[in-house]
Protein backbone atom coordinates (compact mmCIF):
# COMPACT_ATOMS: atom_id res chain seq x y z
CA UNK A 1 0.00 0.00 0.00
CA UNK A 2 2.17 2.80 -1.00
CA UNK A 3 -0.14 5.74 -1.70
CA UNK A 4 1.37 7.88 1.44
CA UNK A 5 0.36 11.54 1.71
CA UNK A 6 3.89 13.28 1.65
CA UNK A 7 3.40 14.76 4.89
CA UNK A 8 2.78 11.85 6.55
CA UNK A 9 6.46 10.91 8.34
CA UNK A 10 4.76 8.22 10.37
CA UNK A 11 4.33 6.35 6.98
CA UNK A 12 5.68 2.62 7.55
CA UNK A 13 7.97 0.51 4.64
CA UNK A 14 5.93 -2.23 3.57
CA UNK A 15 7.79 -5.35 3.71
CA UNK A 16 6.55 -6.98 0.60
CA UNK A 17 5.97 -10.80 2.32
CA UNK A 18 3.37 -9.19 4.97
CA UNK A 19 0.89 -7.98 3.25
CA UNK A 20 -2.85 -8.99 4.38
CA UNK A 21 -4.75 -7.31 2.06
CA UNK A 22 -3.80 -7.81 -1.43
CA UNK A 23 -6.13 -6.99 -4.69
CA UNK A 24 -5.23 -7.35 -8.83
CA UNK A 25 -7.48 -6.73 -11.38
CA UNK A 26 -10.51 -5.76 -9.11
CA UNK A 27 -13.48 -5.42 -10.91
CA UNK A 28 -17.09 -4.35 -9.40
CA UNK A 29 -20.77 -3.81 -10.53
CA UNK A 30 -23.72 -4.16 -8.92
CA UNK A 31 -26.05 -6.90 -10.30
CA UNK A 32 -28.86 -5.74 -12.75
CA UNK A 33 -28.24 -4.23 -16.13
CA UNK A 34 -26.33 -1.17 -17.19
CA UNK A 35 -24.93 -0.88 -13.81
CA UNK A 36 -21.71 0.96 -13.85
CA UNK A 37 -18.46 -0.17 -12.77
CA UNK A 38 -18.09 1.00 -9.00
CA UNK A 39 -14.71 -0.27 -8.93
CA UNK A 40 -12.02 -1.10 -11.10
CA UNK A 41 -8.95 -1.50 -9.28
CA UNK A 42 -5.52 -2.61 -10.64
CA UNK A 43 -3.58 -3.40 -7.66
CA UNK A 44 -3.93 -2.42 -3.98
CA UNK A 45 -1.90 -4.11 -0.82
CA UNK A 46 -1.72 -3.34 2.79
CA UNK A 47 0.90 -4.13 4.70
CA UNK A 48 0.20 -6.47 8.37
CA UNK A 49 -0.02 -3.61 11.04
CA UNK A 50 -0.60 0.10 8.83
CA UNK A 51 -3.65 2.19 9.56
CA UNK A 52 -5.02 3.22 6.24
CA UNK A 53 -6.73 5.95 6.05
CA UNK A 54 -9.62 5.62 3.03
CA UNK A 55 -11.23 8.88 1.50
CA UNK A 56 -13.26 9.93 -1.37
CA UNK A 57 -16.37 11.27 -2.62
CA UNK A 58 -19.67 10.73 -1.50
CA UNK A 59 -20.40 7.83 -3.83
CA UNK A 60 -17.01 6.70 -5.24
CA UNK A 61 -17.20 3.23 -3.61
CA UNK A 62 -15.46 3.24 -0.58
CA UNK A 63 -18.67 1.23 1.37
CA UNK A 64 -18.54 -0.91 -1.50
CA UNK A 65 -14.79 -1.80 -1.53
CA UNK A 66 -15.26 -2.46 2.26
CA UNK A 67 -18.02 -5.02 1.46
CA UNK A 68 -15.50 -7.13 -0.88
CA UNK A 69 -12.83 -6.51 1.72
CA UNK A 70 -15.34 -8.01 4.10
CA UNK A 71 -16.51 -10.36 1.92
CA UNK A 72 -20.01 -9.60 2.00
CA UNK A 73 -20.46 -8.74 -1.71
CA UNK A 74 -18.07 -10.61 -4.54
CA UNK A 75 -16.02 -9.49 -7.10
CA UNK A 76 -17.16 -9.74 -10.86
CA UNK A 77 -13.71 -9.93 -11.98
CA UNK A 78 -10.26 -10.31 -10.31
CA UNK A 79 -8.49 -11.29 -7.22
CA UNK A 80 -8.98 -10.61 -3.29
CA UNK A 81 -6.59 -11.89 -0.84
CA UNK A 82 -7.08 -11.50 2.92
CA UNK A 83 -4.58 -12.87 4.97
CA UNK A 84 -3.14 -15.37 1.98
CA UNK A 85 -6.91 -16.30 1.52
CA UNK A 86 -7.97 -15.68 -1.82
CA UNK A 87 -12.10 -14.54 -0.73
CA UNK A 88 -14.21 -15.42 -3.74
CA UNK A 89 -12.61 -19.11 -3.91
CA UNK A 90 -14.37 -19.96 -0.25
CA UNK A 91 -18.25 -20.96 -0.58
CA UNK A 92 -20.37 -18.12 1.29
CA UNK A 93 -20.89 -20.15 4.20
CA UNK A 94 -16.97 -20.21 4.73
CA UNK A 95 -16.81 -16.52 3.91
CA UNK A 96 -18.83 -15.95 6.92
CA UNK A 97 -17.07 -17.99 9.07
CA UNK A 98 -13.71 -16.25 7.65
CA UNK A 99 -14.83 -12.85 8.24
CA UNK A 100 -16.07 -13.96 12.08
CA UNK A 101 -13.07 -15.33 12.91
CA UNK A 102 -10.42 -12.43 11.22
CA UNK A 103 -12.04 -9.13 10.42
CA UNK A 104 -13.81 -6.75 12.62
CA UNK A 105 -16.09 -4.70 11.24
CA UNK A 106 -18.12 -1.64 12.37
CA UNK A 107 -20.52 0.08 10.21
CA UNK A 108 -22.16 3.36 9.93
CA UNK A 109 -25.21 1.79 11.23
CA UNK A 110 -23.63 -0.43 13.75
CA UNK A 111 -25.55 -3.28 12.89
CA UNK A 112 -25.75 -4.16 16.67
CA UNK A 113 -29.01 -6.87 17.47
CA UNK A 114 -31.46 -4.04 19.09
CA UNK A 115 -33.52 -6.57 21.05
CA UNK A 116 -30.18 -8.68 22.95
CA UNK A 117 -28.25 -7.18 25.53
CA UNK A 118 -25.25 -5.78 24.98
CA UNK A 119 -23.25 -8.75 26.57
CA UNK A 120 -25.17 -11.15 24.23
CA UNK A 121 -24.27 -9.00 21.31
CA UNK A 122 -20.64 -9.05 22.24
CA UNK A 123 -20.73 -12.55 22.87
CA UNK A 124 -23.06 -13.24 19.80
CA UNK A 125 -19.74 -12.31 17.77
CA UNK A 126 -17.48 -14.22 19.70
CA UNK A 127 -19.55 -17.53 19.04
CA UNK A 128 -19.47 -17.01 15.47
CA UNK A 129 -15.92 -15.95 15.75
CA UNK A 130 -15.31 -19.69 17.11
CA UNK A 131 -11.93 -18.33 19.24
CA UNK A 132 -13.22 -20.06 22.09
CA UNK A 133 -12.14 -17.20 24.34
CA UNK A 134 -11.96 -17.85 27.87
CA UNK A 135 -13.04 -15.27 30.39
CA UNK A 136 -14.99 -13.81 27.42
CA UNK A 137 -16.98 -11.87 29.65
CA UNK A 138 -13.81 -10.45 31.58
CA UNK A 139 -12.86 -9.59 28.11
CA UNK A 140 -15.91 -7.63 27.44
CA UNK A 141 -15.55 -5.62 30.70
CA UNK A 142 -12.05 -4.93 29.95
CA UNK A 143 -12.95 -3.54 26.75
CA UNK A 144 -15.57 -1.55 27.60
CA UNK A 145 -13.41 0.30 30.48
CA UNK A 146 -10.69 0.48 27.71
CA UNK A 147 -13.35 2.25 25.55
CA UNK A 148 -14.81 4.62 28.42
CA UNK A 149 -18.14 2.97 28.65
CA UNK A 150 -19.83 2.18 32.10
CA UNK A 151 -20.01 -1.62 32.86
CA UNK A 152 -23.88 -0.74 34.33
CA UNK A 153 -24.77 -0.58 30.62
CA UNK A 154 -23.32 -4.36 29.46
CA UNK A 155 -26.68 -5.93 30.79
CA UNK A 156 -28.91 -3.09 28.81
CA UNK A 157 -30.78 -3.82 25.38
CA UNK A 158 -28.47 -2.20 22.43
CA UNK A 159 -31.54 -0.29 21.43
CA UNK A 160 -31.79 1.51 24.68
CA UNK A 161 -28.20 3.17 24.87
CA UNK A 162 -26.96 6.33 22.81
CA UNK A 163 -26.08 6.68 19.42
CA UNK A 164 -22.20 7.02 20.66
CA UNK A 165 -22.29 4.71 23.49
CA UNK A 166 -23.41 2.59 20.90
CA UNK A 167 -20.79 3.25 18.13
CA UNK A 168 -18.38 2.23 21.13
CA UNK A 169 -20.26 -1.03 22.05
CA UNK A 170 -19.91 -1.98 18.16
CA UNK A 171 -16.18 -1.53 18.65
CA UNK A 172 -15.85 -3.69 21.47
CA UNK A 173 -17.97 -6.24 19.28
CA UNK A 174 -15.63 -5.95 16.34
CA UNK A 175 -12.70 -6.02 19.05
CA UNK A 176 -13.50 -9.45 20.67
CA UNK A 177 -12.33 -11.54 18.29
CA UNK A 178 -9.28 -9.56 18.34
CA UNK A 179 -9.10 -10.23 14.23
CA UNK A 180 -5.96 -9.22 12.33
CA UNK A 181 -8.46 -6.62 10.02
CA UNK A 182 -10.44 -4.12 11.58
CA UNK A 183 -12.70 -2.71 8.90
CA UNK A 184 -14.32 0.83 9.79
CA UNK A 185 -16.49 2.65 8.09
CA UNK A 186 -17.66 6.29 9.24
CA UNK A 187 -17.41 5.57 13.20
CA UNK A 188 -17.54 8.95 14.28
CA UNK A 189 -19.68 10.99 12.13
CA UNK A 190 -22.02 11.09 15.42
CA UNK A 191 -19.96 12.08 17.58
CA UNK A 192 -19.01 15.27 18.84
CA UNK A 193 -15.48 16.82 18.88
CA UNK A 194 -14.46 15.47 22.37
CA UNK A 195 -15.89 12.04 22.24
CA UNK A 196 -14.74 11.79 18.57
CA UNK A 197 -11.09 12.78 19.32
CA UNK A 198 -11.31 10.10 22.59
CA UNK A 199 -12.61 7.63 20.60
CA UNK A 200 -9.68 7.87 18.34
CA UNK A 201 -7.27 7.83 20.61
CA UNK A 202 -8.25 4.39 22.00
CA UNK A 203 -9.00 2.60 18.51
CA UNK A 204 -5.51 3.67 18.08
CA UNK A 205 -4.33 1.89 21.45
CA UNK A 206 -6.38 -0.75 21.51
CA UNK A 207 -4.64 -1.39 17.90
CA UNK A 208 -1.11 -1.10 18.95
CA UNK A 209 -2.24 -3.85 21.51
CA UNK A 210 -3.89 -6.14 19.00
CA UNK A 211 -1.52 -5.62 16.21
CA UNK A 212 -4.23 -5.45 13.66
CA UNK A 213 -4.25 -3.71 10.91
CA UNK A 214 -6.82 -0.94 10.39
CA UNK A 215 -8.87 0.44 7.21
CA UNK A 216 -10.81 3.20 8.00
CA UNK A 217 -13.00 5.46 5.95
CA UNK A 218 -14.07 8.73 6.93
CA UNK A 219 -14.54 12.23 5.03
CA UNK A 220 -12.90 14.03 8.22
CA UNK A 221 -10.13 14.70 7.36
CA UNK A 222 -9.21 16.16 10.45
CA UNK A 223 -8.74 12.31 11.60
CA UNK A 224 -5.54 11.86 9.21
CA UNK A 225 -2.72 12.65 11.85
CA UNK A 226 -3.37 9.04 13.72
CA UNK A 227 -3.22 7.24 10.46
CA UNK A 228 -0.20 5.54 8.81
CA UNK A 229 -1.46 6.28 5.31
CA UNK A 230 -3.68 8.62 3.48
CA UNK A 231 -5.72 6.45 0.31
CA UNK A 232 -7.61 8.75 -2.05
CA UNK A 233 -10.09 6.00 -3.62
CA UNK A 234 -9.75 7.79 -6.73
CA UNK A 235 -5.98 7.11 -7.02
CA UNK A 236 -6.07 3.62 -7.16
CA UNK A 237 -9.67 3.21 -8.76
CA UNK A 238 -10.17 3.98 -12.28
CA UNK A 239 -13.79 3.58 -12.21
CA UNK A 240 -15.18 6.97 -11.20
CA UNK A 241 -18.51 7.45 -11.97
CA UNK A 242 -22.06 8.46 -9.42
CA UNK A 243 -19.32 10.66 -7.66
CA UNK A 244 -20.43 13.81 -5.49
CA UNK A 245 -17.83 15.97 -3.58
CA UNK A 246 -19.85 16.46 -0.25
N1 LIG B 1 -26.91 -1.97 -3.30
C1 LIG B 1 -26.60 -1.17 -4.33
N2 LIG B 1 -27.15 -1.36 -5.55
C2 LIG B 1 -26.84 -0.56 -6.60
N3 LIG B 1 -25.96 0.45 -6.52
C3 LIG B 1 -25.39 0.70 -5.32
C4 LIG B 1 -25.68 -0.09 -4.17
N4 LIG B 1 -24.95 0.38 -3.11
C5 LIG B 1 -24.25 1.42 -3.60
N5 LIG B 1 -24.51 1.61 -4.92
C6 LIG B 1 -23.90 2.62 -5.80
O1 LIG B 1 -22.52 2.36 -5.87
C7 LIG B 1 -21.78 3.57 -5.86
C8 LIG B 1 -20.77 3.55 -4.71
O2 LIG B 1 -21.50 3.57 -3.47
P1 LIG B 1 -20.76 3.49 -2.06
O3 LIG B 1 -21.80 3.44 -1.02
O4 LIG B 1 -19.74 2.40 -2.11
O5 LIG B 1 -19.99 4.91 -2.07
P2 LIG B 1 -19.27 5.64 -0.83
O6 LIG B 1 -18.00 6.19 -1.38
O7 LIG B 1 -19.14 4.72 0.33
O8 LIG B 1 -20.30 6.80 -0.53
P3 LIG B 1 -20.56 7.59 0.88
O9 LIG B 1 -19.31 8.37 1.15
O10 LIG B 1 -21.71 8.49 0.54
O11 LIG B 1 -20.90 6.57 1.94
C9 LIG B 1 -22.80 4.70 -5.79
O12 LIG B 1 -23.06 5.15 -7.10
C10 LIG B 1 -24.04 4.02 -5.22
O13 LIG B 1 -25.20 4.64 -5.69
Amino acid sequence: MYSDSPENSTARVPDPVSFVIKISDLHFSYPGKRQPTVLNIPAWQVARGDRVFLKGPSGSGKSTLLNLLAGILVANQGRIEILGQDIAALSAHKRDRFRAAHIGIVFQQFNLIPYLSVLDNIRLAAHFGKKHITGLDLMAKQLFEALGLDHTLITKKASNLSVGQQQRVAIARALINAPEILIVDEPTSALDSDIRDAFMKILMEIGQIQGNTLIFVSHDTALTPHFHHVVNLAEINLAGGNQYVS
